[in-house]
């Protein structure tokens, strides 16, 4: 709960309990001036007044005792300069006003200062005698306009935490991270080169790290670029990309589409580019939030002889999906669309349809403006508006956002001439200060050094084709490479920057990878392919007689095998194991037993493959597939949960392959007009994978459970819960479903379990910036169609405790519902309040919800 709604909650318990704590809180009252009783009362040590409407404080000056003023959330253009003479301050909070200067002789009064809040507003300077606040230990200046970063913090020795995130600095100084004791410090969205980003979200231990390193050697400049290929199928991505680095055109055949993603790095000029070429086919999109990242340059390729001017469902297929999913997940990105096919194009259809192409980009980008200010003004003529303030901060926060459509470039790909042009054109683009500030990094000379020894690492003949190695292994060959004498964790701190910029790829958060890295990224993405991909079904019968009979299996298993994959997504691991030897023995590597192994891994321990497919939640794991028990132990959030291990072969349900068959909807047997159910609206849509995801996720949770394209079903205790999706054009929602119970008492662990997946669904959601959803629940007369929204669910408060009412009364029917059919309501003792928890989920079996109690 907010402490200012602690201390005082209604007016008339106000002015007694006020005076005795001399702790005022008059936040959201749309005050527009402080009332002058206030002003007199010159004993108040603390005055809330966020959230009003505030374009001054006259008179503040007189409260001599404050010693925590809050105006954030006002209207103020100008710093107060009466704050000078409040000198016993200690907490001070400007955040979220339009202050664009702060004038000089006010921080030298305010020594007893210990919080400053100044975010969001419009600085982009700090006065020098902030310095002389030597008691400061907390400084927000994130979501300002900061070029440079202000000196004077340097001299404030007692800082422990400072914000910076979403400015425009560019470098930070040795100092800040050498000279002072910092314990927090974020600097996220800002366009750093010194130290580049990529060490910056290392957190404070890399940057101290890398500044180290700078103390007897000047940075070296280096320039990169990660260019992300995206579009149709067929559209020409991999002969645009491929041509491009190769230095000639590229035919691609037609048997050569695409599997997956393909990566290759490319010299123009001075500037590194790294490109990823991903498949167009759908079944790919799971993969994509594993690699479709910020601060990249994404080109959209488009065919322009099969796109057509009039035709809507053409441009959405061809670009607005592609345009709408980039907004939702990066939205700032940079985009260039490349019109390839202009060589089938008749004289002047090129022009006509870029035209068109772009015109209709603009449109939807508006659309999507629009409908984000419509919300907006929609919440804040509520009458009940303060329930949604946070709702309305992160929908301005988007509104605020915007994919850079660069105009189309149109092509022959098959023409060099062509390629040559776009080359020169991706190169102006990325050297466009406004769109890639970042393209700079200034590193110290030993990045570079460590990054030529991992390359001839990988060259090395002794180095296993594959490039997967053993990080110790791979630290003492660099040590050996490079003559001067490295830290061990100075080496891994390297190792995580050429991680984050694509070099190499170490995902050190999965367990089981800890001590892995893959030194050629494409391999990693070649292992996703053995199960990921879209001939995955044909691929089963192209298996080899005598892999087949190494791993003890026949033909007839392979037709098992298939048809287990067509009516219920679903893999065997028998079958996962004869793909991989597959695949393996088609790549001719060296080791290959080995790395089989590695990959599989051994008895009950997940390989390699499985744990990076389940750690990015593109497949679970389940043991007996039709013995799911039903009466399974209740699930809570905060209790860790199991799984007994049984000796019955694993089954994985990969979502992605899903169809529409009847066994969630026969099971459910029909929706009841008396189900308690709520749906989650999305806007622009419910991104591609994120239903398959929350799939993964929710099934980790409940092992009985049923999944079908569209649906799943999962079972608690004996209670059953539907989750549906629906997708479409201005009505893309979540339906979460549950029989009602019989008992009173039952209420609160239905809504629990509704809680628990809508949890899930919330940390998704943060994988898309651009996406923005609530919740609501309908009303419960039949045939009524309105519906009750949800307030923001604070982090801090219970929902349980936030909902008061008992009845609730609808404005379209007028009749009046029991609130615990609609809101979590609590009935009796609140078991299992729901603070929204932390997952992990890990693997079937030892996924836990941890609630913050
Ligand atoms: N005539 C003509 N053919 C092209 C052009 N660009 C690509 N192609 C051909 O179009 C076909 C598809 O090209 P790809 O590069 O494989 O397409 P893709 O977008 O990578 O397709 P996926 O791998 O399915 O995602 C190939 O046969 C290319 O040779 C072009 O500008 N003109």
């Amino acid at each position: 709960m907010n402490p200012w709604k602690q201390i005082v909650s209604n007016s008339e318990s106000k002015s007694k309990e006020m005076l005795h704590l001399k702790q005022i809180d008059l936040s959201l009252r749309r005050l527009k001036v402080i009332p002058s009783d206030i002003l007199l009362d010159t004993k108040i040590q603390t005055l809330n007044l966020d959230r009003n409407k505030l374009k001054g404080v006259s008179g503040i000056c007189h409260l001599q005792e404050l010693k925590i003023l809050i105006l954030s959330k006002n209207e103020l253009t100008d710093f107060p300069m009466e704050i000078q003479s409040l000198i016993h301050l200690e907490k001070l909070e400007l955040n979220q006003n339009k202050i664009q200067t702060i004038p000089t002789g006010i921080f030298p009064n305010l020594n007893d200062l210990k919080h400053l809040k100044l975010n969001n507003n419009r600085l982009s300077k700090l006065p020098m005698d902030l310095g002389s606040c030597s008691k400061l230990q907390y400084l927000n200046i994130s979501h300002n306009l900061f070029t440079d970063f202000p000196e004077c913090i340097l001299e404030i020795k007692s800082l422990k935490e400072v914000y910076l995130e979403n400015n425009k600095l560019r470098k930070l100084p040795a100092e800040l991270f050498l000279g002072l004791s910092l314990k927090k410090f974020k600097v996220s969205c800002n366009h750093l080169r010194e130290p580049p980003d990529e060490v910056c979200v290392g957190g404070l231990k890399q940057i101290r790290s890398y500044f180290l390193q700078l103390q007897e050697t000047q940075a070296k400049e280096e320039k990169r670029v990660k260019v992300i290929f995206i579009g149709a199928s067929m559209a020409g991505k991999t002969t645009v990309s491929r041509s491009l680095t190769q230095g000639h055109t590229v035919p691609v055949p037609l048997k050569e589409r695409t599997v997956g993603i393909e990566i290759s790095e490319f010299h123009i000029q001075d500037v590194t580019f790294l490109f990823w070429d991903f498949a167009g086919h759908l079944e790919y999109y799971v993969t994509h939030h594993v690699f479709i990242t910020p601060y990249a340059l994404v080109i959209l390729v488009v065919n322009l002889h099969r796109y057509q001017v009039a035709d809507e469902q053409i441009f959405m297929d061809l670009v607005g999906f592609w345009i709408k999913n980039l907004f939702m997940r990066v939205p700032n990105s940079v985009v260039l669309t490349v019109g390839t096919h202009m060589d089938l194009c008749q004289p002047g259809e090129v022009e006509e349809k870029c035209k068109d192409i772009e015109e209709r980009i603009y449109r939807l980008l508006d659309e999507h403006k629009a409908n984000l200010t419509h919300f907006i003004n929609n919440l804040e003529e509520r009458q009940d508006s303060e329930l949604y303030l946070e709702q309305t901060d992160k929908l301005r926060e988007l509104s605020n956002c915007t994919v850079n459509v660069l105009n189309v470039f149109p092509i022959n790909g098959t023409n060099y001439n062509d390629i040559e042009k776009l080359q020169n054109h991706i190169l102006n683009t990325v050297c466009k200060e406004e769109l890639f500030p970042n393209i700079i990094k200034m590193l110290p000379p030993i990045y570079k050094v460590v990054e030529n020894a991992i390359i001839e690492v990988k060259q090395n003949e002794e180095t296993p084709q594959h490039g997967i190695m053993d990080l110790d292994h791979l630290l003492s060959e660099v040590m050996l490479k490079t003559t001067s004498d490295l830290s061990k964790n100075l080496l891994k701190d390297i190792l995580r920057y050429l991680h984050r910029i694509g070099l190499i790829v170490w995902y050190e958060e999965i367990k089981p990878l800890l001590n892995t890295v893959f030194l050629k990224p494409s391999f990693l993405i070649t292992v996703f392919k053995i199960l990921v991909r879209h001939d995955l079904y044909n691929q089963l019968w192209s298996i080899p007689a005598e892999v087949l009979i190494s791993e003890r299996a026949f033909k007839r298993d392979v037709l098992k095998w298939q048809e287990m994959l067509q009516s219920k997504a679903m893999i065997r691991f028998q079958a996962i194991r004869v793909l991989v030897k597959h695949q393996l023995e088609t790549l001719c590597l060296q080791d290959t037993e080995e790395l089989f192994h590695d990959l599989i891994g051994h008895g009950t321990q997940n390989g390699k493959l499985l744990s990076l497919l389940m750690h990015f939640q593109i497949c679970m794991s389940v043991r007996n597939v039709k013995k799911l028990n039903p009466r399974a132990p209740e699930f809570f959030p905060g209790n860790q949960w199991s799984v007994k291990d049984s000796h019955k072969e694993m089954c994985y349900p990969f979502p992605n392959y899903l169809k529409n068959f009847m066994e969630v909807t026969e099971r459910w047997g029909g929706d009841h007009h008396e189900d308690i159910h709520i749906r989650v609206y999305f806007s622009p849509l419910i991104p591609e994978g994120f239903f398959q995801r929350l799939m993964v996720m929710a099934c980790s949770f409940y092992s009985t459970h049923w999944i079908e394209k569209d649906n799943f079903l999962l079972v608690n205790n004996g209670k059953p819960l539907l989750v549906k999706q629906f997708n479409q054009r201005a009505d893309s929602y979540l339906e979460i479903r549950s029989r009602k119970p019989k008992r009173s008492n039952d209420f609160q662990s239905l809504w629990d379990f509704k809680l628990t997946i809508l949890s899930i669904a919330e940390k998704l959601c943060k994988e898309w910036p651009g996406l923005f959803y609530y919740i609501r629940s309908p009303c419960r007369t039949i045939g009524c169609p309105d519906e009750f929204e949800w307030p923001d669910m604070d982090e801090t408060e219970s929902i349980y405790d936030m909902i008061k009412e008992d009845f609730k009364t609808c404005e379209t029917c007028c009749n009046t519902v029991n609130m615990e059919l609609l809101l979590p309501k609590a009935t009796g003792h609140a078991k299992d309040p729901f603070l929204p928890p932390t997952i992990h989920v890990t693997n079937y079996g030892v996924a836990s919800i941890v609630s913050h109690q």
